[in-house]
């Protein structure tokens, strides 16, 4: 079951490449055919010869033999460059296919599993399939091929010699295939170590200055080893395990070979077999042991590409838990946002968010407001719909989320948080996300409104100039910077409402003063919500609500909670300025 659902994944990918493996088939029955003909040739050389016939003819069967042997090089030559050729673009494909799909799996999938390891996944796996897509076709497809036709002529010449080769070679076959899931285990925990391995350094390449200051660094060398250590001895195993295999698989290569030979000299003997059949029978022999010599020395490549590709499988079948929606035609301009008794949990049994309800008309704003671990950054999640809700409803522009669909939902919500993202590429793309359609004076004209106007003329290669984490190829930044161009992408994005999560955080009091005029136009025929830990923050809102461990304990406009003395907003108030004086 597990293998016919493995096959009808590899012959996916390669049904499109269908003429190139029509191609390879047929060059591989051409060489399988020249490498069991061509010793026929030379036999009935030998017998031609021995019988006293002309030499015309032995010339004829010599030239024969040697354009024969011209002819597999060739083929053998074509036929590499074809099988490389199908697996680089069967693997490509899975790779895009792949990365295309991690890409869309949940927050939760991706807290579950470092970034090294989703490298090793999607890139070391993929690669090591291309060798099941080329070696398997060229090398293991032959060898059984030219076993079989092997086995034939065998049958066809002497049916003893034959039915012998034939018992020989599926003892070969049978201990091959009984080894096989055994290794395949083997090879897969190898694999796993590695990719704890890979997903630690990945973490500890981007994290090495807060390891550095915070003297984690003894710990993280210690847990460095432990990693290192364990991969190596799974892969150790694996290896060690495949030696024994192979040194078994020799033995019974060579046991194999004397048999044959002294099964034909007896035949020869008794007179039954001339010489050139002798001839045959040795030189089959040894083309036998070669396909299965080939065959259970790439069963160790193709047992790592089992491995590889089962657990490839295993991250295709993990289904996104959000699913997409039908409706995209939201209402134009500012959108309102509903939440009805919404509630949330990222574990179970600790409910992080419960029974909101919330209602933002177009072009309000709320101020979110609750202790650090309140559950305000994970509101703003469900309303992205990065997170589904466990009960409740979250209403956009009127409409369940849940209808409507991601990209339509996304598009319309714009995002400013304390962790700005910014990627290895130039400035233009990381202000549009790679969207090609915004000219270059509207970035400029909304980088000079977040206040960079400054920064952007000093930029050496303008908008081209590459963002990068070192100086030397490229500009870094300042946290506050970054968070100003995490400003200007909302601009550009021109979403229908507005996060702020601690959004100017980063930023020096005169910076902040600047950016209050900007986020004042920005919020200008949005709907906004503003999360703050600072009460300044929410000044602009005009609705307050106010979280305590997931729960809403005030929610009203902001003038009436003003006004209500006895308002948790008022007592906050209260004590930030108790605390300025
Ligand atoms: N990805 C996650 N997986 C599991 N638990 C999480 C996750 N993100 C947040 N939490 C937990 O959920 C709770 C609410 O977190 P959340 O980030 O929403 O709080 P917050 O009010 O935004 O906090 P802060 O003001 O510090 O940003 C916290 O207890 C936090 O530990």
């Amino acid at each position: 079951m597990v293998r016919m659902h493995t096959l009808s994944f590899v012959v996916r990918y390669l049904r499109p490449q269908w003429p190139t493996v029509a191609l390879l088939a047929a060059l591989l029955v051409c060489s399988v055919g020249i490498q069991v003909g061509n010793p026929e040739i030379l036999r009935s050389f030998i017998d031609s010869a021995t019988s006293g016939r002309s030499l015309s003819s032995l010339w004829i069967m010599a030239a024969l033999f040697l354009g024969m042997g011209l002819l597999n090089q060739g083929l053998t030559v074509v036929s590499a460059y074809v099988s490389s050729n199908l697996a680089w673009q069967t693997t490509n494909q899975m790779r895009l296919d792949l990365t295309s799909h991690c890409i869309h799996l949940d927050l939760s999938f991706h807290a579950a599993h470092a970034a090294g390891e989703l490298i090793e996944r999607t890139d070391e796996d993929v690669s090591s399939l291309s060798n099941l897509f080329s070696l398997f076709t060229l090398q293991i497809i032959m060898s059984l091929l030219v076993l079989i036709c092997v086995l034939a002529v065998l049958f066809h010449e002497e049916w003893r010699l034959g039915l012998a080769m034939s018992i020989y070679a599926s003892l070969c076959l049978f201990v091959i295939q009984s080894t096989r899931n055994t290794t395949s285990l083997a090879w897969k925990k190898a694999s796993q170590a590695k990719a704890n391995l890979h997903g630690f350094i990945g973490e500890y390449g981007s994290g090495v200055a807060d390891l550095r200051t915070s003297g984690a660094i003894a710990y993280s060398m210690r847990l460095f080893y432990d990693l290192r250590r364990m991969a190596f001895l799974k892969d150790w195993s694996a290896r060690r395990f495949s030696l024994w295999l192979s040194c078994g698989t020799d033995l019974l290569l060579i046991g194999g070979s004397v048999g044959a030979f002294l099964l034909a000299a007896a035949l020869f003997q008794m007179g039954t077999i001339t010489l050139g059949v002798v001839y045959l029978v040795v030189t089959y022999t040894q083309l036998l042991s070669t396909p299965l010599q080939t065959i259970m020395e790439q069963i160790d490549d193709l047992r790592q590409a089992r491995a590889s590709l089962e657990r490839i499988q295993e991250l295709f079948a993990i289904p996104p838990t959000i699913g997409d929606g039908l409706e995209h035609d939201l209402p134009g301009g500012a959108l309102s946002v509903q939440f009805t008794d919404v509630s949330f949990a990222y574990h179970p049994d600790v409910p992080t968010l419960q029974q909101i309800t919330l209602d933002i008309k177009p072009g309000e704003i709320l101020g979110l407001l609750g202790q650090t671990g309140s559950g305000k950054t994970t509101l703003a999640r469900l309303l992205f719909r990065l997170y589904e809700v466990d009960s409740g409803t979250i209403c956009v522009g009127g409409r369940p989320i849940q209808t409507l669909q991601l990209a339509a939902l996304r598009q319309r919500i714009g995002m400013v948080t304390q962790d700005v993202q910014l990627f290895h590429a130039s400035v233009r793309d990381n202000l549009t996300f790679f969207e090609t359609a915004i000219p270059d004076e509207q970035i400029v004209h909304v980088l000079s409104e977040v206040g960079l106007a400054d920064w952007y003329e000093a930029l050496p290669h303008g908008l081209d100039t590459v963002v990068t984490t070192t100086t030397s190829t490229g500009i870094g930044l300042s946290a506050g910077e970054a968070q100003l161009l995490a400003f200007a992408r909302v601009f550009l994005q021109n979403p229908s409402i507005v996060i702020l999560d601690e959004a100017s955080s980063r930023l020096d009091p005169a910076t902040e003063l600047f950016l209050d005029t900007a986020i004042k136009n920005l919020f200008v025929g949005r709907t906004g919500i503003i999360i703050a830990h600072r009460l300044a923050t929410i000044n602009r809102a005009d609705k307050i609500a106010i979280l305590r461990q997931g729960q809403m304990v005030e929610y009203d406009r902001r003038e009436n909670l003003l006004q209500d003395p006895t308002s948790q907003l008022n007592g906050l108030l209260q004590t930030g300025r108790q605390e300025q004086e």
